[in-house]
């Protein structure tokens, strides 16, 4: 990836510095200083020999009378494929699995509680090809596939709740293809799952060839460190997916996502959405982008008069989170696997909502009469006409 922008970060880092730069940080990430956070040197020494990225900083929030702070570290990672789109199947995935364990131990022994890997993070993302095969031999049982078992025994070792994306057959129900995300308690077991509810239909990016829209709704899932929930890829778009996990409890909200610098993945939306939700729905959010490029063998086009190609462009990574007040860190590169690490204090975001009362003037009554009324068939949108004298 010669020749690629290394990040937002790096373009500032580089030309600004003293008042100009702690301006620009105020202003764009919303403190002047990141609170990083020390990483162990065995962590950075790991991190260096297995060639990613690592970084960590704290979101802390005010001491409270009548509750304790509730620290939870959070860590996401971001990688790209480990072997050519050509070899056989489980080749491909074992080799994701190697490479993304180092990064897992590393995120283990730095005390992580609850990981969150990218969208269908041990697979190419091959729904640009239209093929079935064989792109449809990845996808494995949400419970029992080789994925889920390999991660259990993470779960256990580190005591690390796991949200694992995952391309997943449901051989239960006709061996029908979802884009699912599973979550694994630090106990080993599946605590649930969720499947992705808005499916892309832009540029490449042609995965309704492959699964539907999900039907597991927004649910939240109580972990032993907190109540989480996951927004899948293009649900960023959509401000009702986000809100849904906000009412239904969630305290961070991952969005594992697979999207690239072109028109369809919008790179300049990327620092906004995840963002906004975050502040809307005063929860932390994660959001979580693959890295590099995946070359397909055989050319594909997505009917804009583009020439074929064989691949969806860059996954720009660029991984990030962001708090409930607004307030976000750096965020990795956008060229190289990382891992991310945020130490986060789950009281603050009560303490914002308490503070900025978004959720007391919502307003969600007048909402659910309107969209009920959008609805309906003979339905005219409330457009008011100047009436001429
Ligand atoms: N994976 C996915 O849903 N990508 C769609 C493109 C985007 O909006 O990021």
């Amino acid at each position: 990836m010669d020749g690629e922008t290394v990040s937002l970060e790096a373009i500032v880092n580089n030309n600004l510095s003293g008042r100009d730069l702690e301006e620009f940080n105020r202003i764009y990430y919303g403190r002047r200083d990141h609170h990083e956070v020390k990483l162990k040197d065995s962590s950075i020494a790991a991190a260096k020999d297995a060639d990613f990225e690592i970084a960590a900083y704290a979101f802390p929030a005010k001491k409270e009378h009548t509750r304790p702070p509730r620290i939870v570290k959070v860590g996401v990672i971001q990688h790209s494929i480990a072997a050519p789109t050509d070899r056989p199947v489980n080749e491909q995935k074992n080799a994701i699995l190697a490479k993304v364990k180092k990064i897992i131990d590393v995120a283990g022994q730095e005390g992580v509680n609850i990981l969150c890997f990218q969208e269908l993070w041990n697979m190419p993302f091959a729904f640009c090809t239209r093929e079935k095969q064989p792109w449809c031999e990845f996808a494995e049982s949400a419970e029992e596939g080789p994925t889920t078992r390999f991660l259990r025994e993470l779960a256990v070792k580190y005591a690390m709740v796991i949200v694992s994306s995952i391309l997943e057959r449901d051989e239960n129900h006709a061996d029908m293809l979802w884009n699912t995300t599973v979550v694994i308690s630090d106990t080993g077991n599946v605590i649930g799952k969720h499947r992705k509810n808005h499916i892309p239909r832009v540029g490449d990016f042609n995965e309704s060839n492959y699964y539907m829209e999900g039907n597991t709704g927004h649910p939240v899932f109580a972990t032993r460190y907190g109540k989480i929930a996951v927004n899948i890829c293009f649900g960023r778009h959509h401000v009702l997916n986000w809100m849904m996990f906000g009412l239904n409890g969630a305290e961070i909200v991952f969005n594992p996502s697979a999207t690239v610098a072109g028109e369809a993945g919008s790179e300049y939306m990327w620092n906004i959405e995840a963002r906004n939700a975050a502040i809307t729905n005063c929860y932390f959010t994660a959001a979580i982008n693959r890295v590099g490029y995946e070359e397909f063998p055989n050319e594909f086009t997505s009917a804009d008069g583009n020439p074929a190609h064989k691949d969806l462009g860059l996954f720009y990574g660029s991984s990030y989170f962001c708090g409930p007040d607004g307030v976000r860190c750096p965020g990795l590169s956008r060229t190289k696997d990382g891992l991310l690490i945020g130490v986060m204090d789950l009281n603050m975001n009560r303490q914002i909502r308490d503070r900025r009362c978004y959720y007391m003037t919502q307003r969600l009554d007048m909402y659910a009469e309107s969209l009920r009324k959008v609805l309906d068939l003979d339905y005219k949108p409330q457009v008011v006409h100047e009436i001429e004298k």
